[in-house]
């Protein structure tokens, strides 16, 4: 499957993940990492919760980036991220405990997860800093509340950010955590509070340093996204790359030139000259002696995260005509500085096939896509692969472009369409051409204006 997230290249959230609550990250990837089994190195974070949850989710990689947003957005410290997860192919053993079981069974069930107890003490206290516990599950912890169709809610501590909010009101006795104080004098559930005072409370009293709770949590959530089958290695810690290059289109414009349109981001904290320069195709030199162009804005990234790891970084964005018949790459100056991607530059690998967003059209439940064919061969065949978003992403059914005569050709280019259903999609775009396949890859529909097919 090509038409996947660019897990990696930058931080990438699905719009699902967004559209979850921290807390309900949080806890799913708690839920999945607990299949772990520390004596024979099976489960963890490998998305068996799919099929644990019969219900669609994404991959293990992108619940541990869920895991680092959610907990960076909430207030909390910045959790390292590694690649690398591998997905389940079926369902963990379970291993979720449940909060009327003994501290001993809690102890026990950490352990095979990889932690100590009193690492199992500060988890807890880490994971119940956000959330609480919901009636439709817990009714006789939380009442119904007065709110029709909306759930109530009882949270773990009085704050809903990232805080030892959870740690400071249970030491001095002001909690609320219907885990710790139960309801109508029953402590079956107290499972919070049969775990934070297992050890007489020294850790809890540990956490109670704003610092070293953060600090902790960093560490131990860390340590359980990164809590994987033991066949399973992980990449090293991803840095935020000091230039990233997105949303790269060379399309041809309307009045017989193509236009590159692209954006760079710099970790740079302040705003710098930045120059795109780019060479003919087929060369590493610029005929036409105009090639080169200024960003048309630029914009502060303001982040939780960028915030958290101390940077500002910039996002320039380019649109330019280019005056050559195309392109092989482009690089950047900055600051009188080569910026080429080692060396590279990044390059453009063909131009037989291109998407063309702005003439593209979403129409409600469908879009019409089109492509922009070089009109120097006769393609035998232009064709999409889409690939539908939401829980685990679907590809459907690959739809054939034909050649749309009422689109005017422009810079060299005939125009193919042809109308793909769906809603939020990505796609890969292919031509066939004198027996070579050309591809354009992972290209989006989100900028794709409305109008009728
Ligand atoms: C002894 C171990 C644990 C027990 C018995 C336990 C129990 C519970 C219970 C009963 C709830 C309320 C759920 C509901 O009302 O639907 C809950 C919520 C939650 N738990 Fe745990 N938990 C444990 C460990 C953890 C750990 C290690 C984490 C993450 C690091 C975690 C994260 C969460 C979160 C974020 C919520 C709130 C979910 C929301 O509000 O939507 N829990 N837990």
């Amino acid at each position: 499957m090509k038409a996947s997230p660019p897990i990696g290249s930058g931080l990438y959230v699905t719009e699902n993940y967004l559209a979850m609550a921290p807390s309900q990250l949080l806890l799913q990837a708690y839920h999945d990492m607990a299949t772990h089994n520390i004596d024979d190195g099976t489960g963890g974070l490998d998305n068996s919760i799919t099929f644990e949850l019969d219900r669609a989710e994404e991959n293990s990689d992108v619940t541990a980036i869920g895991v680092v947003l959610a907990t960076v957005e909430c207030g909390g410290p910045v959790i390292a991220l590694r690649g690398g997860r591998i997905d389940a192919s079926s369902a963990g053993p379970p291993g979720v405990p449940t909060p009327d079981q003994s501290v001993d069974d809690f102890i026990e069930t950490f352990r095979k997860q990889g932690f100590t107890q009193e690492e199992m003490i500060a988890l807890v206290a880490c994971g119940h800093t956000v959330g609480g516990v919901h009636n439709p599950d817990f009714p006789t912890l939380v009442p119904p509340g007065d709110i029709p169709f909306e759930d109530n809610i009882v949270l773990f501590d009085g704050t809903p950010q990232f805080d030892n909010a959870i740690v400071t009101q249970y030491l001095d006795g002001t909690t609320g955590n219907l885990l710790v104080i139960g309801a109508n004098g029953n402590s079956t559930l107290s499972s919070d509070l049969r775990v934070f005072s297992s050890d007489g409370n020294v850790t809890m009293q540990s956490l109670a340093s704003p610092e070293n709770f953060a600090a902790t949590c960093a560490t131990l959530l860390g340590r359980m996204i990164d809590t994987v089958p033991s066949n399973v290695t992980l990449t090293d810690v991803i840095q935020p790359l000091p230039v990233k290059v997105a949303g790269v289109q060379l399309a041809p414009g309307y009045d017989d030139t193509l236009v590159l349109n692209l954006t760079m981001r710099l970790l740079s904290n302040t705003a710098r000259q930045v120059t795109l320069h780019w060479a003919d195709r087929g060369s590493t030199t610029c005929s036409s002696g105009t090639c080169s162009a200024s960003p048309i804005n630029s914009t502060l990234i303001t982040t939780p995260l960028v915030g958290a790891l101390g940077l500002s970084p910039i996002k320039y964005t380019f649109s330019t005509p280019i005056a050559n018949t195309s392109i092989s790459a482009f690089w950047f100056e900055v600051d009188g500085e080569i910026e080429n991607n080692g060396g590279s530059g990044y390059v453009i690998e063909q131009d037989r096939v291109l998407f063309s967003p702005d003439r593209s059209v979403y129409a409600g439940s469908s879009f019409k896509i089109v492509a922009a064919v070089r009109n120097d061969s006769v393609p035998s065949g232009v064709y999409v692969e889409p690939y539908q978003r939401g829980g685990v992403v679907t590809r459907t059914a690959s739809v054939n472009l034909t050649l749309n005569a009422s689109i005017t050709p422009s810079a060299g280019y005939n125009f193919y369409s042809g109308e793909v259903f769906g809603e939020d999609l990505t796609f890969d775009l292919f031509a066939e051409i004198d027996g070579t396949v050309y591809e354009e890859e992972f290209r989006d529909t989100h900028f794709i204006g409305f109008g009728t097919i």
